[in-house]
Parts: structure tokens; C-alpha cells; sequence
């Protein structure tokens, strides 16, 4: 691929606990899965690096607790980074360590490069303000003040996102969960972010909900040619969605490539189970 990463992440590491001799050395660690048996500090991101290009979609899979979400959570800023650096292609903050910035410009990023759509909606969403509320909120976030423009575009993005219009009004926690999550889309959408976080989106949902939501993801990477880092347990989800994928255990990246290339030729004992299990 020629074309410069919109987000590229380089050593990335997020560990809770203290650290102590016997696992403070990388080349050293003796951990057990991602935890140490001495002083229990869990590194839940150990040495993680990516690329994410222009408009493609990177999946990021891995079974539960491999550092999928926590990966997630310090690059929208919802934790801190331990260590390592992450860089966004945009004039404001390029050539800045993302993980150093001042909360002001942490800000700026979640309210005009970052969207972000999570497993539980609400973590995303205001279930207590109306559906288009929730829209607005994001694009006074991003710096808009005039009502009736953020009335149209709240009403385009529900449009696009399939709720009818006639239930705008309403608060999302009347919503059943494959609504909530199309309204959480919207909501992401609506400062037209170069960046979409989803993670574990249709973890959850009935199967033809599931398929419902995904159709939609896909819908929109075609025509907004937005860059997204889907994150999933299940290996079929990211198999829909992802044209190149990063395979997480116990903190660490143990393989990437296409996806394609991954699910025809897996190279890891670990990837090798996940793709048997989709047979
Ligand atoms: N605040 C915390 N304090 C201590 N350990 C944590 C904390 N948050 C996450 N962890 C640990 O970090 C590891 C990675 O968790 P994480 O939630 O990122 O995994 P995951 O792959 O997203 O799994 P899941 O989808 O089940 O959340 C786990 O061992 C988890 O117990």
C-alpha cells in the first residue's frame, strides 16, 4: 500500500499494576496469559503496533480479554495510553504523540477526527435525550450553533441510518438494541469523522439484526470512504467487514495481513482455531 497510515501506532502498551522485577523486563516477563503470577499487574497491551490507511476497514479480533477493547478505549481517550505512540494524519496534530496531548487537543480529535461506536450503547448514547438530541449534542460538540442546520443534518444522518423520522423525538432507551445501535452510527457520523472506532458492535443482537447493522457499517465505508477499526471476538464479523485484520491474545498482536490471506492461510496455532471454527 503507497499511501501515508491515517493512524499508525507504534509500541503500544497498557498495563494495570504496578510492574516488579520479575515482569518489568519485556525479553523477561514469565507472565501467565497477560498477567504476572508475582505482582498481578495484567498487560493488557503489550508491544501493540498498526496501521490504519485511507478508507479501509482493519479488524481487530481476538477472544475475550485479549486487549481488543482497551486498544480502543486509549486511542478515543477513554483511558491513558501506558507507553508508545500513536500519530493522525491531520494538519492540526501531525507529527504529535496523540498519547501526549493536552486535553484541549484530545478534544479536538474526539470531536473532529474520532467517531466512536460501543458494545453497550449506553456508553455512546443520552438514553434520557431524544434521538436527534443526541445527534445535536455531538455537533455542538464539534462547534455548530445553528438549530436548523443541526435539525437537517440530524434528520439526513436518522434517514441514513434507517430510523423513521416520526420517532426522532424519541429517546433511544424506547428503542430496541438494533435501533440503538443505528442511532449510536448517526451519532458518530455526524461530525464527519475521517476515523470510526466500532467496537464489538453486534455483540448481543439476533442474528438478523446483526446482519441488519453490518450491511449498514459496510453501506457506509462504501460511500463515505471512512477509515474504521472494527473490533470483534468473532472472527465471521470481521470475515464480513474487514479488508485487512490484526489477531490479538493475551495483549499481544500475534498475526496480521489480509484478511483474505489470514483466513486462507492462517500461520498461528491460535488464528489456526479461530478459522477451524468457522468451518
Ligand atoms: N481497569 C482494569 N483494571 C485491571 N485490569 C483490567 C482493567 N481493564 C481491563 N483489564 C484487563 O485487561 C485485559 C484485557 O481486557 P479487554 O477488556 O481489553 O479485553 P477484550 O479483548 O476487549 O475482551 P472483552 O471483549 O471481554 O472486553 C483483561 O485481562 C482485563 O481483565
Amino acid at each position: 500500500m503507497s499511501e501515508q497510515p491515517i493512524l499508525q501506532v507504534r509500541h503500544f502498551n497498557k498495563h494495570f499494576g504496578p510492574g516488579c522485577g520479575h515482569c518489568s523486563r519485556p525479553e523477561n516477563r514469565g507472565l501467565e496469559g497477560n498477567y504476572c503470577p508475582v505482582c498481578g499487574t495484567v498487560y493488557a497491551c503489550d508491544d501493540v503496533s498498526l496501521d490504519l490507511y485511507p478508507g479501509e476497514i482493519l479488524g481487530i479480533v481476538g477472544e475475550s480479554g485479549s486487549g481488543k477493547s482497551t486498544l480502543m478505549k486509549c486511542l478515543y481517550f477513554d483511558d491513558a495510553a501506558t507507553s508508545g505512540t500513536a500519530f493522525i494524519q491531520d494538519e492540526k496534530v501531525a507529527l504529535k504523540n496523540v498519547f501526549q496531548l493536552s486535553s484541549q487537543q484530545k478534544r479536538y480529535i474526539r470531536n473532529h477526527l474520532y467517531g466512536m461506536v460501543y458494545q453497550n450503547p449506553m456508553m455512546g448514547l443520552k438514553m434520557n435525550f431524544s434521538s436527534i438530541g443526541n445527534i445535536a449534542e455531538k455537533l455542538i460538540a464539534a462547534g455548530n450553533r445553528n438549530v436548523q442546520d443541526m435539525e437537517a443534518k440530524g434528520k439526513t444522518l436518522l434517514e441514513h441510518v434507517q430510523i423513521p423520522l416520526s420517532r426522532m423525538k424519541e429517546m433511544p432507551e424506547n428503542f430496541s438494541g438494533g435501533m440503538q445501535q443505528r442511532v449510536q452510527i448517526a451519532k458518530a457520523l455526524s461530525n464527519n469523522p475521517p476515523i470510526l472506532f466500532l467496537d464489538e458492535v453486534t455483540t448481543g443482537l439476533d442474528l438478523s439484526v446483526q446482519a441488519n447493522v453490518l450491511d449498514l457499517i459496510k453501506k457506509i465505508q462504501r460511500e463515505w470512504q471512512i477509515s474504521m477499526i472494527v473490533v470483534s471476538h468473532d472472527l465471521a464479523v470481521i470475515r464480513m467487514l474487514a479488508d485487512r485484520t490484526l489477531v490479538m491474545l493475551d495483549g499481544s498482536v500475534v498475526e496480521t495481513g489480509l484478511t483474505d490471506q489470514i483466513l486462507e492461510d492462517p500461520q498461528h496455532a491460535y488464528t489456526q482455531q479461530l478459522v477451524y471454527s468457522l468451518i
